[in-house]
């Protein structure tokens, strides 16, 4: 058995990168910008007033000063002219400042009478002017990695770049394997039950960027284990649920192994998730997630999800540990690392009572899971521990 720091080192390794494509800006929302990108503009591209008002020179701006307005200027239709001596533009919102002008003085400031304006109100010393290029210049770089939140996605159309380079989503083929299982909204017999995993973990496995496929269920035959891992050519990442303990029914390591699946290890030293199993097989990354629900909930947040980000282009890529108090205290640890789940509270985390992995809705109540380093002693509230958010 390795340790799962180990077992990561060695996911990492199968975790190819999947390349970069070009998407239009309007669908690069939550991708992963794969390259630098950078504005073909300054923004603004002229000084730029910041309220409605009037455009004069500040030397000339004090209370009872009168102005002569020679003209307009709106936000798309700029002022051609000159501001000179004793002279004011009637400005807008976004327009250019006129040449000569220095300073806008908010209409509440202002009486105007026929094209005389006299400043009535004291207008402070803010001139009321964006300068060019204020929010980014030409050459101003986006850099790659990055998930694209709805605020880059408005600042790369600012900068006037209509397609965006991106990773290319990792494909995933996700295949359940057992007897018992019967897909949701399926008809199950008297010893079966629902498959569920494929669900949690293609909802996992999407969120981050991933584009999965779930396959039909995969029987406890060679030949039907076989059939599923031919339906899986194509993908970057072929994903096994269950069959991958020592039961006579646990066919997942023989079967891949008969179509060629090169092995990178076999068991990992943690609760829950030991029966983890990786390799390569048909150019594709494999690995062989245990069976029981929460075990292959954990081992994705764990383990796939870091492998996604690498192959899009993440570095580094682990799981991000945050630190907590415990709010109750916790037992010693075994010798394997524990993910327990746990639910965070004003008074700290509570690692719920208990910890088996079939429980889904333990795992669903948690937001947290606890990091136990193997043969952690027992810990009083108060400590601190490490936790993922989940
Ligand atoms: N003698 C031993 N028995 C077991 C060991 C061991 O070391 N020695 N390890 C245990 C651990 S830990 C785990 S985890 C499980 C994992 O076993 P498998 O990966 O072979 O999984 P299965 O036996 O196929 O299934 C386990 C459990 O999960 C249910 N299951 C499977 N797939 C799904 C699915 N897609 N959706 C919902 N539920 C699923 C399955 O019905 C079983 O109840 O082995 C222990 N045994
Ligand atoms: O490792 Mo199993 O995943 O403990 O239930």
């Amino acid at each position: 058995m390795i340790s799962v720091e180990e077992a990561r080192a060695k996911l990492y390794d199968l975790a190819t990168p999947v390349g970069v494509e070009t998407v239009p800006l309007a669908q690069a929302a939550g991708r992963i910008l794969a390259q630098d990108v950078s504005a073909t503009r300054d923004q603004p591209p002229f000084a730029a007033s910041s309220m409605d008002g009037y455009a004069v020179k500040r030397a000339e701006v004090e209370l009872h000063a009168m102005f002569k307005l020679v003209g307009e200027s709106a936000a798309g239709h700029g002022f051609a002219g000159r501001v000179g001596p004793g002279q004011a533009v009637r400005i807008f919102t976004g327009a250019p400042v006129p040449e000569g002008a220095d300073f806008v003085v908010i209409q509440e400031d202002v009486t105007a009478r026929g094209n005389l304006i006299t400043i009535t109100d004291d207008p402070g010393d803010k001139d009321n002017i964006r300068p060019a290029g204020g929010d980014f210049r030409a050459g101003d770089t986006i850099g790659a990695p990055r998930r694209l939140r709805p605020a880059d996605i408005a600042l790369l159309a600012a900068m006037n770049i209509p397609a965006v380079p991106v990773s290319r989503r990792p494909q995933v083929a996700l295949i359940s394997t057992g007897d018992e299982l019967v897909m949701p909204g399926g008809e199950p017999g008297p010893d079966q039950i629902i498959a569920s995993n494929t669900f949690g973990l293609k909802a996992l496995f999407d969120a981050e960027g991933a584009q999965t496929r779930i396959l039909p269920i995969a029987r406890d035959r060679v030949s039907s284990l076989e059939t599923a891992l031919n339906l899986a050519r194509g993908a970057d990442l072929v994903i096994t649920i269950g069959g991958a303990s020592v039961g006579d029914h646990d066919l997942v390591a023989q079967v891949a192994e008969g179509l060629g699946m090169d092995r990178a290890f076999y068991k990992v030293r943690m609760r829950p998730g030991k029966p983890l199993m990786a390799g390569h097989l048909a150019g594709a990354s494999m690995v062989g997630l245990p069976g029981n629900p929460v075990s292959s909930m954990v081992c994705g947040h764990i383990f796939i999800l870091p492998m996604l980000r690498r192959m899009m282009g993440f570095v580094p890529a682990d799981p991000q540990l945050k630190e907590g108090q415990l709010a109750e205290p916790l037992s010693a640890n075994g010798p394997r690392e524990h993910y327990m789940r746990a639910c965070i509270g004003s008074g700290g985390l509570t690692a719920f009572p208990s910890q088996d992995s079939s429980l889904l809705t333990v795992l669903a109540d948690a937001d947290a899971l606890i990091l136990r380093p193997p043969n952690d002693p027992p810990r009083d509230a108060g400590d601190t521990v490490f936790y993922l958010p989940l």
